[in-house]
């Protein structure tokens, strides 16, 4: 939108989207908003197309499993239809996720990952697999200029406060004054990218030549320890830390390699943790209605 020449139609279905986040775009004139399930076909004339729609947060893609697993096939074959029909470019949001638990560290895109195919992460793993595959077989055999980004954790302001990732449940805990749960082992690792951050990122892959899949992500790794011990040391020293159960095949270590992005997209990003949590602290504070201590 801050780009004049673009006309923006946005679709969500608001299983965890929310219409609060687009309120300063609604009835602007280069901007429509349409209700719509990802899974049912659409027509329209576009020449872009950003598809990102998929719950993302563990708890809700786990919800409804069936569902996140149709969102990703069938959501990812209607918005492939429409790239053929109209003859747009498409980029799909995939994940770190198709590393699984991976075995090699940092990871590259070259590595074809070690995912479970019958466990509890299944759906949204394999889901966004079979969406990449899709992706390719479309530009294969029918000439779709695709591109394929691999998102490595993204956090940012306007986040659902509830939403179960890890870095706004340590921030809302750590301002409504509750103990930060790290789910055990606690050594488990990830690498956290600032939001404008990722969306740089997209663009800029969406307006090269790359068809990808390239890693975005920040290469900053921190185990859920180290992330919940600067949460408590940013926003509430007096918070307590605790360890609760984790949840089946939860990844040990990611990391994300991102030579191809720096080398193709001349991206890098430049937020590091401790230089976004505080936007996000802000955002979070404002909608709890808990302002900052004296
Ligand atoms: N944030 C991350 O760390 C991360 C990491 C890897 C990949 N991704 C991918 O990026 C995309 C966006 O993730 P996010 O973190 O913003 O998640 P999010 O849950 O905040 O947003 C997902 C959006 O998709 C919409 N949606 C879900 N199912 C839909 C359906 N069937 N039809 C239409 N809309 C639907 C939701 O309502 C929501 O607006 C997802 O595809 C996700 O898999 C995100
Ligand atoms: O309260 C919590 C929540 C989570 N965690 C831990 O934090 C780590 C990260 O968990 P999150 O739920 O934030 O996200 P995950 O990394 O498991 O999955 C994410 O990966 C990339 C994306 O595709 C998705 O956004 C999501 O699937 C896990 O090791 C988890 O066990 C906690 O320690 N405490």
């Amino acid at each position: 939108m801050q780009n004049e020449k673009n006309e923006v139609i946005v679709m969500d279905n608001y299983f965890t989207g929310s219409k609060d986040n687009l309120k300063q775009w609604i009835g602007h004139p280069r901007f429509e908003l349409i209700r719509h399930d990802v899974t049912e076909p659409l027509f329209l004339e576009v020449d872009h197309i950003y598809h990102l729609a998929c719950p993302a947060s563990p708890i809700f893609y786990k919800h409804n499993p069936v569902k996140t697993i149709k969102t990703n096939v069938m959501g990812t074959l209607n918005m492939l239809g429409l790239a053929k029909r109209v003859g747009a470019r498409i980029l799909l949001t995939s994940t770190s996720e198709v590393y699984g638990d991976p075995l090699e560290h940092p990871q590259t895109e070259s590595y074809w990952g070690n995912v479970n195919p019958i466990g509890v992460r299944s759906c949204y793993d394999e889901g966004k697999r079979v969406a990449e595959t899709l992706m390719f077989d479309y530009h294969r055999q029918h000439g779709i200029e695709i591109r394929i980004a691999r998102i490595f954790n993204t956090y940012g302001p306007r986040m659902n406060i509830d939403d179960g990732r890890v870095v706004s449940n340590f921030i809302a805990q750590a301002i409504r004054d509750e103990p930060l749960t790290v789910q055990l082992p606690g050594t488990q690792t990830r690498s956290f990218c600032y939001v404008s951050d990722m969306v740089d990122g997209l663009v800029r892959l969406m307006d090269g030549e790359h068809t990808g899949p390239i890693n975005i992500g920040n290469p900053g790794e921190f185990t859920m320890l180290e992330l919940a011990e600067t949460v408590k040391e940013m926003i509430n020293p007096e918070v307590k830390i605790i360890t609760v159960e984790n949840t089946p095949d939860d990844p040990r270590q990611r990391k994300p390699d991102i030579t191809k992005a720096k080398e193709l997209l001349g991206w890098e990003p430049k937020i590091k943790l401790r230089d976004g949590v505080p936007f996000m602290e802000e955002d979070f504070r404002q909608r709890l209605c808990v302002p900052k201590k004296a």
